[in-house]
């Protein structure tokens, strides 16, 4: 790195005349061996995410033996070993790929192969002492509209030398308890005097009716017990490692708060995230579709009947520092359920950033930056910055340039299934800021690259009708999308 930054600042200092020919062809050379340098330093970069790849599915190898070890242990006779390791290494949006014979068999998949599995860091002996407490689901697709409990694949037909795809896949997913869930973790927006009146009202009544074991926020548990010790019954966690052990705990979240409470109570699961039923207060979210005055009704319907459910993908994030040089990054990656936006942050200089769509390149952008966002945040900044509104269940990457400085930048939609990578050039003017889900702001200086593809760990929310219809009506209520007053009959004849 350090001899492609003398290069360039070499290169202007050189005295070029079109009739000197060794200079030009000295020039040249250097040019040739800047370039050399930088596909170097991009072959790192690449070999860093490689590395940050295997890292996760080594990870994710550990956490199917430790999932092997606890079925052995709970006899979960049918389960075939070689199908549950298959599944559990493609525990992710891929619904369609998954083997329909597997565990529970039939069209479902069981949640003991998705929400027991152990997250990596997960302390072991925790883990053993509570995994009997979570209650089981089953997952089933509907088909043609009906809730059949049907799990259909993508099916595509090439017989005869004609290809069709007769068959389409996942419709709308059910979500079916199989046995009575028991644990709900409350995630409430801070400093709201109705928001902490409606948790403590709720969280009450599941107590009194259903008697449900409650989680809540260090912070919030504090609140409701000193204001009374009715609460001491409340659970929470002291410390990051507890934290991370919330998914074997917790068989329902219920968010309390706007999207942003949604966003935050993702940001508690660094891996497999238990259902979420998001509240609303006040106005209807885009990911909150439950009002907080019917909470009686609408528990009750998800703690005891199947209920649709909206899988939300989540990006995974890696930093790559070149100041790290030949250390392979350790860091845990960062996911998100919006998006990661690299911006200019301060800088009053345009970003500029070199962006890699697995290994083919897929442009530079040079204006404010470039958010690369979940279909769930495609109504999120995204949205502002110009990019489509795109179903949540819809499988896919949007990469949307914020003001480019360009005339002819339009925002891509890219399959859920690239890795994409965005990287300062070590010749850039200046630095650049990433943040995730518009918080932990990191800044990236030349040589840095930011590493994401889609995470094996989706949000999965509970849908009030279903996610096609609840999808419409946030954009429909929540941005009075296409709104416009119908002209009047009486007019000009066609
Ligand atoms: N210009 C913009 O529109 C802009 C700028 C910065 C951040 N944001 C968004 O704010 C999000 C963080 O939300 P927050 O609540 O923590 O911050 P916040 O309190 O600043 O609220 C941002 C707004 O974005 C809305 N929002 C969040 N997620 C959404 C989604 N998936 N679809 C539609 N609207 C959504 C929220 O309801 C809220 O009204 C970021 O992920 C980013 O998408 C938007
Ligand atoms: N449990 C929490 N702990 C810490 N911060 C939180 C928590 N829940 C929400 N927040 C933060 O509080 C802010 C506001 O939350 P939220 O978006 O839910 O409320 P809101 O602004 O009233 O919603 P909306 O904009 O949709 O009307 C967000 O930045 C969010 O990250």
């Amino acid at each position: 790195m350090e001899s492609e930054r003398a290069a360039y600042a070499f290169l202007p200092q050189t005295p070029i005349k079109s009739t000197d020919a060794h200079l030009v062809e000295f020039s040249e050379a250097m040019r040739a061996v800047a370039k050399t340098l930088r596909q170097v330093a991009e072959g790192k970069a690449a070999a860093q995410a490689e590395a940050a790849e295997w890292k996760r599915k080594y990870e994710l190898e550990k956490a199917v033996n430790a999932h092997k070890h606890h079925t052995v242990t709970k006899g979960c006779n049918n389960c075939d070993k070689d199908k549950l390791e298959q599944l559990a290494s493609r525990l992710t949006l891929e619904t369609a790929s998954v083997d329909p014979t597997s565990c529970c068999g039939n069209h479902e998949i069981c949640s003991r192969q998705i929400l027991q599995d152990e997250c990596p860091g997960t302390n072991k002996n925790s883990h053993d002492k509570i995994i009997g407490r979570k209650a089981q689901f089953k997952l089933s697709w509907g088909c043609n509209g009906d809730n059949n409990g049907q799990h259909k694949h993508d099916f595509v037909s090439f017989e005869k030398g004609d290809i069709t795809t007769a068959e389409r896949s996942n419709k709308q997913i059910l979500l079916k308890w199989e046995s009575p869930p028991q644990t709900v973790l409350f995630v409430t927006k801070p400093n709201s005097n109705s928001v902490h009146a409606l948790c403590a009202e709720m969280v009450r009544w599941l107590k009194e009716r259903n008697n449900i074991n409650i989680f809540v926020e260090p912070r919030a548990s504090k609140e409701l017990v000193t204001e009374d010790s009715y609460f001491n019954f409340i659970q929470t966690w002291d410390n990051d490692e507890e934290m991370k052990t919330l998914h074997t705990k917790v068989d329902l979240i219920v968010t309390l708060g706007g999207d942003g409470t949604v966003l935050w109570a993702a940001s508690l699961f660094k891996g497999p995230v238990p259902p979420v039923v998001a509240f609303y207060l006040g106005s209807l979210g885009f990911m909150t579709p439950f009002s907080s005055e019917l909470y009686r009704e609408c528990l009750d319907h998800v703690l005891k009947r199947p209920f649709g459910i909206t899988l939300r993908s989540r990006l995974q994030c890696h930093v790559i520092c070149d100041a790290a040089k030949n250390e392979v990054e350790t860091e845990e990656p960062i996911l998100v359920l919006n998006e990661v936006t690299i911006d200019r942050g301060m800088s009053s200089y345009l970003t500029y950033l070199e962006c890699y769509c697995d290994s083919s390149f897929v442009t530079r952008v040079q204006g404010d930056g470039l958010i690369i966002s979940t279909t769930s945040g495609s109504t999120a900044y995204s949205l502002a910055a110009g990019g489509s509104m795109v179903h949540p269940q819809v499988p896919g990457i949007l990469f949307t340039p914020i003001c480019p400085h360009s005339l002819s930048f339009r925002p891509l939609i890219l399959p859920e299934y690239v890795t994409l990578r965005v990287q300062v050039p070590i010749n850039s003017r200046g630095q650049a800021w990433a943040s995730f889900d518009g918080k932990g702001r990191k800044q990236l200086g030349p040589g840095d690259a930011l590493i994401c593809s889609i995470s094996p760990w989706p949000v999965p929310t509970a849908c009030l009708v279903d996610s096609t219809t609840d999808f419409l009506r946030s954009i429909h209520e929540g941005l009075h999308w296409n709104l416009r007053k119908s002209q009047s009959f009486d007019g000009p004849p066609a």
